[in-house]
């Protein structure tokens, strides 16, 4: 039965192979086509229609190459008799006829949503093992209600191919599991795209996972728009980033910007992290009145009058010009605090409106210098005088003194390494908040500064200088009706039409098109500006409010995936409920869906961390988990500041080593202990490819491995305010084994480990 149901699924599966062996050699020779004729020249039109449809072309053959592994992973059979097999694209053979159905079309989704007790209209799944391009194996559940027992009514879809693909030893990096998604998670991934979806779950729920198949989800469901815009996903760190960078791929979808918090701001790669009492004021919404009025500090008057010390007339003497005679030209105060209010009230941001406020100093020293001269007052005459001005250094200097050229990094560089400056734009903060601020000039940006950098983009915009002013002027007129139209394509896609607050030109002034020589996710990358289609935010519950501020400015038609467990909020900064960070944006438009089940911790380490989270969030609960794994989690004394401390460490990591075999394992320390516990464990490459991982809680976080050791976990949990947290973090990265050492009495809230000498 067995064989011959085997070699049965190898005959479809080989024709699926050999269709997309040939739909890729299709692509590739329409692609090489597409280059050639691109040598031939011709019009600027024609060349550009020919990179678009090259681009398309190479793209498609990306997205090919990306399903190779596991191309057909199921097969439902429906009571009609008809059968649909499963898998990561669809594919058609020659005569049109679907062979394969692509996961996230309509058709397939009785895959995910049958359950014995509610089978709609299938009466079996099948799940295919493959290896390589051969069936291995394959497991088949029968829906037949007249047999079905009370225990036959779980709601584990697929469960003996779910338990095979969560035994697996980690690899370093997340897989995907479209063949085993279960019907919450199925909700997830096909909930619409407008508004603002909230997915809260405890660790191992499988949070990340579902989002990213839901980004996969949304860009072959609304591709049109989605490819053109983009989606962004953000994460914790760089690390994380890395951890989950194969899963879109591995579903054939590569134009998707990965971006971690410290990265959103373009041009810095923040890394460095704040203490967690700088953090909470860097994160704290009143930065931004706190920008905004370091700002205004910057845009100056003089005390008295403006005097500025002209060149009238040089001579070359031995081939070198010198200065011969000086004049001084005033502008009386009132006068220069009349262009900087006219220029602050312009509503441009500053950059474009220093425009205004030189135009104005200009005027009033061109018209100072034509009394002096006894010169014309014609206007013609006047606008001479006015560009030689603008060309003496003098003249340059004092506009600058008064209404400099900034760049965000200078701005807030200069705000948060002076006292006086603090004090002068954050009168409304304690001296304790500002001192929090304050830090040494040359400083390493954090994560906590990207968003006070994107806030000063923001009010500081750029002066492109763009031709005449009257081209600029059509320019600027033809792009913005351009940006309007496509705006309002956008907000139709996601329903919002009708929403008041929702106006088209403000999203228009968002969209920046740059031409088809790069791939949307490089041109998004690049462009602080950049309003993409979609944004996912991972580990949501570790961003401030200012963050939030930087990520909303990247999504005016809100249309956003928010995923996280408040339970989970290391950040001091962090949320404590999703309504405190999403209401100021979406109020009243944002779902949330429940995940409620983990996936990666076994129960015997759940119950540990079950403990600690009634310990430190009383009203929290933790998820169920769906396996049960073998040994103990387990307390080992050990005082790692012990002469014999370090070896008696490793030796503990060695024999974890030996419990898993071919699987990873993560040492979990304090922040503190972090450099001289990682020298223990030195590696070549990536922290993710080693077999010892030494983390601290942060960098930890969304990742997870085959065996954990926490160390001092008393220190992880007074570190920081969100110390609780953290250790419930820690300790929930287990798949399979979990050891805590401890040098100090056990917290009581571990009091559940087996106790072991070491
Ligand atoms: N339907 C599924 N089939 C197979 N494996 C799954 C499924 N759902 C989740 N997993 C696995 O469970 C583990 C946890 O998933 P994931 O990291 O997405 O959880 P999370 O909710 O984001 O966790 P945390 O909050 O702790 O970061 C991963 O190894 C993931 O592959």
């Amino acid at each position: 039965m067995l064989a011959e149901a085997l070699r049965i699924e190898q005959a479809h599966v080989t024709r699926l192979y050999d269709r997309l062996d040939a739909v890729r050699e299709e692509t590739a020779a329409a692609l090489r086509a597409e280059h050639a004729r691109g040598e031939m020249g011709g019009t600027h039109q024609a060349r550009f229609e020919r990179e678009v449809a090259a681009d398309e072309h190479a793209r498609r053959l990306a997205r090919l190459f990306g399903v190779e592994r596991d191309l057909c992973f199921g097969r439902i059979d429906e009571a009609d008799g008809e059968t649909l097999y499963i898998g990561r694209i669809g594919l058609r053979d020659d005569d049109r006829e679907i062979i394969l159905t692509d996961w996230r079309a309509p058709a397939a989704r009785p895959f995910y949503t049958a359950t014995p007790a509610s089978p709609g209209s299938l009466v079996r799944r099948r799940h295919l093992h493959l290896r390589e391009r051969t069936v291995v194996g394959l497991d088949d559940e029968v829906f037949d209600l007249e047999r079905l027992s009370e225990s036959d009514r779980r709601t584990l879809v697929g469960e003996a191919a779910l338990l095979v693909a969560l035994r697996r030893g980690r690899t370093g990096r997340m897989n995907d599991v479209v063949a085993t998604i279960q019907t919450e998670q199925d909700r997830v991934i096909r909930s619409g795209l407008a508004g603002a979806l909230v997915v809260q779950g405890g660790p191992g729920t499988g949070k990340t996972v579902a989002a990213l198949h839901r980004a996969a989800f949304l860009l072959y469901t609304h591709r049109a728009v989605l490819e053109r815009r983009g989606v962004l996903v953000v994460g914790p760190n760089p690390l994380f980033s890395r951890y989950i960078g194969q899963v879109l791929p591995s579903l054939g979808e590569t134009d998707v910007v990965l971006s971690s918090l410290g990265e959103l701001y373009p041009g810095v790669r923040a890394t460095a992290t704040d203490t967690p009492a700088t953090a909470v004021v860097k994160g704290d919404p009143r930065m931004a009145g706190v920008v905004a009025a370091a700002l205004r500090d910057r845009q100056r008057v003089p005390d008295g009058d403006l005097e500025v010390a002209i060149v009238v007339r040089t001579s070359v003497r031995d081939g070198v010009e010198v200065v011969v005679e000086r004049m001084t030209l005033t502008v009386d105060h009132d006068t220069c605090v009349r262009a900087r209010d006219r220029a602050r009230t312009s509503r441009h941001p500053h950059n474009v409106a220093r425009r205004l406020f030189m135009m104005d100093i200009l005027k009033a020293l061109a018209v100072d210098e034509a009394v002096r001269l006894d010169a014309s007052l014609e206007e013609e005459d006047l606008r001479h005088a006015r560009k030689a001005l603008w060309s003496q250094p003098a003249v340059r200097d004092a506009v600058d003194a008064l209404w400099p050229l900034l760049t965000p990094e200078r701005l807030i560089a200069d705000l948060l390494a002076s006292p006086a400056a603090l004090h002068s734009a954050a009168p409304d903060l304690t001296e304790d908040e500002r001192a929090a601020l304050l830090r040494p000039p040359g400083a390493p940006w954090t994560v906590g500064d990207v968003p006070l950098l994107d806030e000063a983009a923001e009010l500081l915009g750029e002066d492109e200088d763009a031709g005449t002013p009257a081209e600029a002027a059509r320019a600027a007129e033809e792009e913005r009706e351009a940006e309007e139209r496509y705006a309002r394509g956008v907000l139709e896609f996601t329903g919002l039409l009708e929403d008041r607050m929702m106006v088209a030109g403000a999203l228009a002034e968002r969209h920046r098109d740059t031409g088809p020589a790069v791939t949307t996710a490089e041109r998004a990358r690049r462009d602080r500006r950049w309003a993409y289609g979609h944004v996912i935010v991972d580990e949501a519950q570790e961003l401030s409010a200012m963050a939030w501020r930087a990520v909303m400015r990247r999504i005016p038609a809100r249309s956003l995936t928010v995923v996280g467990d408040i339970a989970q909020t290391g950040s001091a900064a962090g949320a404590r409920s999703w309504g405190e960070m999403l209401d100021p944006y979406v109020k009243g438009r944002w779902r949330q869906e429940h995940l409620a089940v983990n996936y990666r911790t076994p129960m015997e380490i759940m119950r540990v961390a079950a403990d600690v989270l009634r310990a430190v969030a009383p009203g929290q609960e933790p998820p169920e988990s769906v396996r049960e794994g073998g040994s103990a989690p387990r307390a080992v004394p050990l005082d790692p500041d012990a002469p014999d401390g370090p070896a008696a460490l490793k030796a503990v990591v060695e024999g974890e080593l030996a419990e898993i075999g071919e699987g990873r394992l993560a040492v979990i320390v304090p922040d503190a202990r972090y450099d001289r516990i990682a020298a223990l464990f030195p590696r070549d490459g990536d922290v993710l490819d080693a077999p010892v991982a030494v983390l601290t809680v942060t960098a930890s976080k969304g990742l997870e491995f085959d065996a954990v050791v926490v160390v001092e976990p008393d220190e992880i949990l007074t570190r920081t305010p969100m110390g609780g947290h953290d250790l419930y973090v820690a300790i929930t990265r287990a798949t399979r084994r979990l050891t805590v050492t401890h040098r100090k009495d056990l917290p009581p809230m571990l009091s559940r480990l087996e106790r072991h000498r070491p």
